[in-house]
């Protein structure tokens, strides 16, 4: 089957890259630095969101001009921010069982297509997804449905599993329709209880058996 992955969160750990991106732009401001906590808090909805809320956290009037001003700065350096990603643990070898399994797997990610091609490059996940949709790429963005519908049509259609960490993945994958599957280890906000979801797991070594459930599940309503 399809197995479509969110990125920032749920494959690594980002939020230690962005924090030294929004430091140095913050630092030229003379404003204080950005916590995990906070950077974590403002992932998940794109860059474009994530810099209104870093301006919001250190009190810099939001004009569309200013705004627009700091995205710049913010992007440019954003896509060169790949030393201190981190993988959750088990991810890699998730991965490569998948694969050899013969899923396809794609990548769906509301992250701007070119810091998410830098960090999956650095990161080798090149070779792994057969599909990857990123931020900027289609016109709308996660928890909008249409990312998940495209990288499952370019995918080649069929069963999917959805797998991500966030409010926004359990949107999308509910407007999409498509089977959720929640790693609650990432930049979530909500009890997990009030996030919609089929399958919640702490660890990657727990996903192999929730593909062979939702496979199973897929096999049973045909
Ligand atoms: O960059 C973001 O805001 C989110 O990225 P994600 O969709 O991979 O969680
Ligand atoms: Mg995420």
């Amino acid at each position: 089957m399809n197995i479509v992955f969110d990125l920032d969160g749920t494959l690594i750990d980002s939020a230690p890259d962005i924090q030294a991106v929004a430091a140095d732009i913050l630092n030229g401001l003379g404003k204080a630095p950005l916590s995990l906590e906070e950077v974590r808090s403002f992932v998940g909805e794109g860059a474009g969101v994530l810099v209104s809320r870093m301006m919001n956290a250190r009190e810099i009037p939001e004009t569309p001009a200013r705004h627009a001003e700091i995205y710049g700065q913010f992007v440019a350096r954003y896509e060169s921010a790949v030393d201190l990603a981190v993988f959750y643990p088990g991810v890699v070898d998730a991965l490569a069982v998948l694969k050899a399994q013969g899923h396809r797997l794609g990548l769906c990610t509301n992250k701007p297509e070119l810091p998410a091609r830098a960090v999956m490059r650095h990161m080798g996940l090149d070779p792994v997804f057969d599909v990857v949709i990123a931020g900027g790429m289609v016109a709308s963005r996660k928890p909008d449905p249409e990312m998940l519908h495209v990288c499952i049509a370019e995918l080649g259609g069929g069963p999917t599993l959805y797998v991500g960490d966030s409010e926004t993945d359990a949107q999308t994958a509910r407007a999409a329709a498509v089977p959720f599957a929640l790693y609650t280890e990432g930049y979530r906000k909500s009890p997990v209880a009030e996030m919609p979801h089929d399958w919640a797991f702490d660890h990657f070594d727990r996903l192999q058996e929730i593909v062979r459930e939702a496979r199973a599940r897929q096999t049973a309503a045909e």
